[in-house]
C-alpha cells in the first residue's frame, strides 16, 4: 500500500484587490488556468466590504489607494498576521513620489565590471518662483529637460510630461514638478520587470535623440505621454528597437535583486535608459509598482513561479 503525499495536492487562496481595468489586462483566464493547474486559486477581493468575510488568504496581492481598502487590509492584517501582504502600503508609498522613488537607486551598491547605473540630475520646482527670480535660482540642470509630475500615482495626469527646451518652456508647468535632464539613449527604453526572484528584461520605443543642432531651433515645451506603449507606426520618427544590443544580464539581474531589497518590494518594474554617448552608463528613469506583466511573454509563468515562492515560504 502506498502513501498519498498529502502537501503536494496543499492549494492557496491568493486574494486580489485591483481596478477593473487592471483586472481585465491582468487576470487573464490563461493565468487563472496556469495558476490553478499549479495549486493556486486565484480569489478576486471586493475592496469595499470588510476582508474578513473574504477570507481566508494565505497572500493578498493588490494596487488599490482608497482609504477604504486600506483600512480593510490593515484591519484584516492585524487579525491575520500569517497572511503574507504584498506589498505592504508605506512601502508601494515611496514609488509615488519622483524623488523618492529614485534615492533607492543611488543607495545601491553595484558592482559592475564594466558600467555604471545612476539616475538624471533632477531638481524639483514646487511653485513658478522657484525659476522666476534671477538667473540660476533653484536651477542647475541643462536644457533640454523633462517635466514629470512629482506625484506618480497611477492618475493620467502623472503621466503627462513635457520636453522643456528652455526657460520660457517652464512657464506653462504645474507644480510641483520634477526637471530632469533629457539624455540621448539611441530612442530604446528598457523595461526590467521583477517579480521576487523573477526578473525579465525588454525593450520598448522611447523619445528619440535631440542632435545638439536640431536643439537650437527648437524652443517652448513639447508634451507627450506614455510613449513606451506606442506602436512604432503610432508614436514619433523612432522606432528601429530590434537590433539594439540588451543591457549585459549580470547588471539586470543585480539591479533587479538590489532594489528589491532596497525598496523591500517584490512588484515593479524599472524604466532604464543607456547614454548614447557613453554605453557604459546606464540611467534609471522610473520605478512602477505593479506595472503590466501581461505584456510579457509567458507572464502566466513568470507570476506563478513568484506566486509559488511566495506561498511557499514562511514569510508572515
Ligand atoms: O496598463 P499597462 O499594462 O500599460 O501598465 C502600466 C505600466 O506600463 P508598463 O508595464 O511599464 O509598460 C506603466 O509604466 P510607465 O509608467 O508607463 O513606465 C505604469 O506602471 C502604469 O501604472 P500607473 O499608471 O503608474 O499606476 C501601468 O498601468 P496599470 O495597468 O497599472 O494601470
Ligand atoms: N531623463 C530622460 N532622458 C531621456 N528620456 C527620458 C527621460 N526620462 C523619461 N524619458 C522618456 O520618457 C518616457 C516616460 O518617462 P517616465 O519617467 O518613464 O514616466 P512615466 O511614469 O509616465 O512612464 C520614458 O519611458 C522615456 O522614453
Ligand atoms: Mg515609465
Ligand atoms: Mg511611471
Amino acid at each position: 500500500m502506498s502513501l498519498v503525499v498529502a502537501s503536494q495536492s496543499e492549494r492557496y487562496r491568493v486574494g486580489y484587490a485591483l481596478e477593473t481595468k487592471k483586472v481585465a489586462t491582468f487576470i487573464q483566464q490563461s493565468l487563472i488556468d496556469y495558476a490553478n493547474n499549479h495549486g493556486i486559486d486565484l480569489i478576486q477581493i471586493d475592496p469595499t466590504k470588510p476582508l474578513l468575510q473574504q477570507g481566508p488568504f494565505r497572500c493578498i496581492i493588490h494596487k488599490l489607494y482608497t482609504q477604504q481598502w486600506i483600512n480593510h487590509l490593515n484591519q484584516f492584517s492585524s487579525q491575520n498576521p500569517s497572511t503574507i501582504v504584498i506589498d505592504p502600503m508605506e512601502r508601494v508609498s515611496r514609488l509615488h513620489n519622483r524623488v523618492s522613488m529614485l534615492e533607492a537607486v543611488t543607495k545601491l551598491k553595484i558592482s559592475l565590471q564594466n558600467g555604471t547605473v545612476e539616475v538624471p540630475k533632477q531638481v524639483v520646482l514646487n511653485e513658478s518662483k522657484d525659476f522666476n527670480e534671477g538667473e540660476e535660482v533653484g536651477l542647475d540642470l541643462k536644457f533640454p529637460v523633462i517635466a514629470k509630475p512629482l506625484v506618480a500615482n497611477g492618475t493620467a495626469t502623472c503621466h503627462e510630461l513635457f520636453l522643456v527646451f528652455d526657460r520660457e518652456g517652464l512657464r506653462e508647468l504645474s507644480f510641483p514638478v520634477v526637471l530632469q535632464e533629457f539624455v540621448n539613449h539611441g530612442g530604446v527604453v528598457f523595461k526590467i520587470y521583477v517579480a521576487g526572484n523573477q526578473v525579465d528584461c525588454v525593450k520598448r520605443k522611447s523619445l528619440t535623440d535631440i542632435p545638439e543642432e536640431k536643439l537650437k531651433t527648437l524652443n517652448g515645451l513639447v508634451p507627450f505621454s506614455q510613449i513606451s506603449n506606442l506602436r512604432n507606426e503610432e508614436g514619433g520618427d523612432g522606432g528601429g528597437e530590434d537590433g539594439i544590443e540588451m543591457p549585459p544580464e549580470s547588471l539586470v539581474t543585480e539591479l533587479a535583486k538590489g532594489l528589491r531589497v532596497e525598496l523591500g518590494l517584490n512588484l515593479f518594474n524599472v524604466d532604464v535608459i543607456r547614454d548614447g554617448n557613453d554605453p557604459t552608463r546606464y540611467l534609471v528613469i522610473d520605478i512602477n509598482y505593479f506595472p503590466g506583466y501581461a505584456k510579457l511573454t509567458s507572464y502566466e509563468t513568470f507570476i506563478t513561479n513568484f506566486l509559488l515562492d511566495i506561498v511557499h515560504s514562511n514569510a508572515a
